[in-house]
């Protein structure tokens, strides 16, 4: 996959986390204090997420209406069909992460770095997330003295 790395804004956008559990969480901590209004839908969901404050919750399953309007889209479930369901919910034009499957989502996140006046991210292409994460540890131990 050959894909273009922007530095996207958030701001008053309206986004969806399918799934409540270890993998959505770290995908909302990311998101969190971007400006966006972010909606998280599981029937279980952690207490890291229920205790963010800029976050509405719907502790129930996934239903096809949750899509509607939403700007990006992010698929953390455990259960396969679910993961399929969503991504075929998916509008074109809706920006779609599915973090089980990289063949289907219109972009990943990055390993990432950031300070007030700086951002750094990594990315393997999807080849090797935990390489793109050991690498930036590595960097935060350089880049961290120098700021
Ligand atoms: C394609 C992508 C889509 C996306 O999720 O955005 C994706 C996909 C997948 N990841 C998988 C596994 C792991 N991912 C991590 C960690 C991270 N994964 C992240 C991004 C991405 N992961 C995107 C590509 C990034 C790139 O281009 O390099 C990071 C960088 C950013 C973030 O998630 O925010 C974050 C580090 C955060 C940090 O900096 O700390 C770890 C290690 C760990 O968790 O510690 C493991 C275990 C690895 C192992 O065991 O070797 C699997 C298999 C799942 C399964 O088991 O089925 C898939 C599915 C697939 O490949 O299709
Ligand atoms: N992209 C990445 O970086 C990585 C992705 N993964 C994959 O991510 C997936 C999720 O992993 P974890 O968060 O660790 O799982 P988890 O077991 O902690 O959480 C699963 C969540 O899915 C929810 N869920 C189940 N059915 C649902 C439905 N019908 N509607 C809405 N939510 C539903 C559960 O309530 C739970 O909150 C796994 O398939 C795993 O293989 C794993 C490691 C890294």
């Amino acid at each position: 996959m050959v894909n273009y790395p922007i530095y996207l804004s958030l701001e008053q956008r309206n986004i969806l986390v399918v799934g409540g559990g270890k993998i959505a969480n770290r995908k909302i901590q990311g998101l969190v204090g971007k400006g966006a209004m972010i909606t998280v839908v599981a029937p279980e969901i952690c207490p890291e997420i229920v205790e963010q404050k800029e976050l509405e919750v719907l502790w129930r399953p996934y239903d096809r209406g949750d899509v509607a309007g939403k700007f990006m889209v992010f698929i953390c479930t455990d259960q396969p069909t679910v993961n399929s369901s969503v991504v075929a919910d998916c509008q074109e034009g809706q920006l779609v992460n599915d973090c089980t499957m990289k063949e289907r989502s219109d972009f990943y996140n990055m390993a990432t770095l950031e300070t007030d006046q700086l951002v750094v991210a990594i990315s393997s292409k999807g080849t090797d997330p935990a390489q793109a994460k050991a690498l930036k540890n590595q960097l935060a131990k350089i880049i961290g003295p120098l700021i």
